[in-house]
């Protein structure tokens, strides 16, 4: 069976404005994450939601890093990171490590303990995902890390956060019911 947009000429397929995807994106709920790192260039850390699940075997995450970040030079540098998924107290410390912020700035804002790697676990967060970078694929404006994860940190009593809509959304963890 033939595929219709196969065949089309790519230059009469209508393509998608960046605001017009933006736009659309936004309906995406997702989780928050700080990405850390440390090691021979530096400690460095921003904000990231393009963080997915690839498989678990071995067990793999990916990130999404715009390169005009400038942070970019020092994870593509260090090749180690932690994906530290935000609690719903985050929402202030997700803004500094947003942008613009200068780097002891964001870290002074919150507590942090090495992972095996040298990347700094965020205390409180959700989870902490210790992981070396196995694969980087450039897609875009963006690089594509895959990244292998070697150890993890979790805290099963915090309430969750979520970005949706442009805004900050608490994810309320249901309690165990009392018998
Ligand atoms: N993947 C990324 O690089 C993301 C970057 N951001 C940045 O955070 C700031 C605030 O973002 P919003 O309040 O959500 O408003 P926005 O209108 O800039 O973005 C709306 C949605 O579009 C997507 N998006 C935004 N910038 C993107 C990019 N450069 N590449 C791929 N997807 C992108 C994200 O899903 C985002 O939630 C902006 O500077 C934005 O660029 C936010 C979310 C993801
Ligand atoms: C909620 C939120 C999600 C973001 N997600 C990403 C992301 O997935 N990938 C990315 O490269 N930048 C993302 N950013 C933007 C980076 O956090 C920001 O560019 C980074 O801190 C570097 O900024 P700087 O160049 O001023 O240091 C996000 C920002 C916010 C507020």
């Amino acid at each position: 069976m033939s595929n219709p947009i196969k065949d089309v000429p790519l230059a009469e397929l209508a393509g998608v404005e960046k605001q017009a995807f933006r736009d659309a994106m936004a309906h995406l709920g997702s989780a928050v994450n700080i990405i850390t790192t440390d090691g021979e260039a530096g400690r460095a850390g921003f904000t990231a939601s393009a963080v997915c699940s690839v498989t678990d075997t071995p067990p793999t995450l990916l990130v999404c890093l715009n390169r005009s970040a400038s942070v970019y030079p020092v994870f593509q540098q260090n090749q180690v990171l932690c994906v530290n998924t935000l609690a719903d107290s985050h929402e202030a410390l997700s803004n500094l490590f947003g942008g613009k912020t200068p780097m002891a700035q964001r870290f002074a804002a919150a507590q942090w303990v090495p992972m095996a790697s040298g990347s700094p676990a965020l205390t409180g967060a959700l989870t902490s995902f210790d992981c070396r970078v196995s694969q980087v694929t450039q897609v875009g404006t963006h690089d594509v890390l895959f990244c292998e994860v070697i150890d993890i940190l979790s805290n099963d009593s915090s309430h969750g956060l979520v970005y949706f809509d442009r805004r900050y959304h608490s994810l309320i963890r249901q309690l165990p019911q009392a018998r």
